[in-house]
């Protein structure tokens, strides 16, 4: 399946600016060094809807990095493809260096154990309080005791300002931030060296994003490790990430800290970062 003319022209002209798929080109000694996760050249296409359309983005190990672009662009395909639960048409995704299309199932399900996931709604179980939605990940995948996991569930509930009475709460009572938080807490029980946010905005009022961006700043200064955060939300890139790519049309168009991103040259990242609707990118 070809490009249509105006996308290929569109990056095309993108790709002449410095810093188009350069960064993944960082040199590193062992894998997993400097990226945590590295994209080479990714092709996924559904029927005759291409979505990844060679991609290439790493992700640095230890850095808030927020994955940038308007709606329907790949964000949530791309999350899929890092975590195996969709598989390339070409090219390779490397988690701390070991490429995920070539991992049995065995080793898929151990490398997942690497991530901690925030779905955009929370993806609370509706039937469980939210103790024991928390709770839930550490039932299934350790032997802990219940006063072990009593202590790991209410520290995590604490650390998002949910133990003050709501772990009692079905997930129907909470409002929509609560469920967020909720599944932050969830995301984090098993000390993930990875953490993945779809859309943590989505459904949230400016106030209520800002809260939940802050949060997510806290906890990741307090304990470390690589957070991805996928939004079209530029307030939220600009506020907590720390590296930002700017993903459009199943490509990056450029990915680098955020200064430089805010600093960029390039025409297409300064109107994604400025949110102008006037500019080369269309959304077509
Ligand atoms: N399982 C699937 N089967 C077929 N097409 C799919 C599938 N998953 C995603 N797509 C298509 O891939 C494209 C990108 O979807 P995706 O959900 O990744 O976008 P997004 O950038 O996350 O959008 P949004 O910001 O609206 O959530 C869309 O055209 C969508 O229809």
């Amino acid at each position: 399946m070809s490009v249509d003319p105006n996308t290929a022209a569109l990056l095309d002209r993108a790709s002449g600016y410095d810093y188009h798929e350069g960064a993944i080109a960082v040199p590193q000694e062992n894998p997993g060094d400097f990226w945590s996760i590295e994209c080479i050249d990714l092709y996924k296409s559904f029927g005759s809807n291409r979505v990844m359309n060679g991609l290439n983005v790493g992700i640095p190990e230890g850095m808030i990095t927020v994955v940038l672009g308007p709606s329907g662009t790949g964000k949530s395909v791309l999350l899929s493809h890092l975590i195996g639960l969709m598989f390339p048409d070409a090219g390779d995704i490397l988690v701390h260096g070991q490429s995920v299309p070539n991992m049995t199932m065995p080793e898929l399900l151990e490398m997942r154990k690497k991530f901690g996931i925030l779905f955009q709604d929370g993806a609370l179980f509706g039937s469980m309080n939210v103790y024991d939605n928390v709770a839930f990940p550490l039932r299934q995948h350790t032997d802990y005791d219940e006063r072990q996991i009593k202590d790991i569930v209410m520290g995590r509930l604490n650390e998002v300002g949910l133990a003050n009475g709501a772990e009692t709460r079905m997930p129907s009572e909470l409002s929509g931030g609560m469920r967020k938080r909720a599944g932050f807490a969830r995301a984090l029980v098993l000390d993930p060296q990875i953490v993945m946010f779809d859309e943590p905005d989505s459904g949230l009022d400016p106030v209520r994003t800002a809260l939940l961006c802050q949060l997510i700043e806290k906890v990741h200064a307090e304990n470390g490790g690589t957070y991805i955060v996928i939004t079209h939300d530029i307030a939220s890139a600009r506020r907590i990430g720390e590296y930002i790519a700017v993903l459009w049309k199943g490509r990056i168009v450029q990915s680098g800290d955020r200064d430089d991103m805010f600093e960029s040259p390039n025409p297409f990242v300064r109107q994604f970062l400025a949110g102008n609707p006037g500019g080369p990118l269309g959304m077509e």
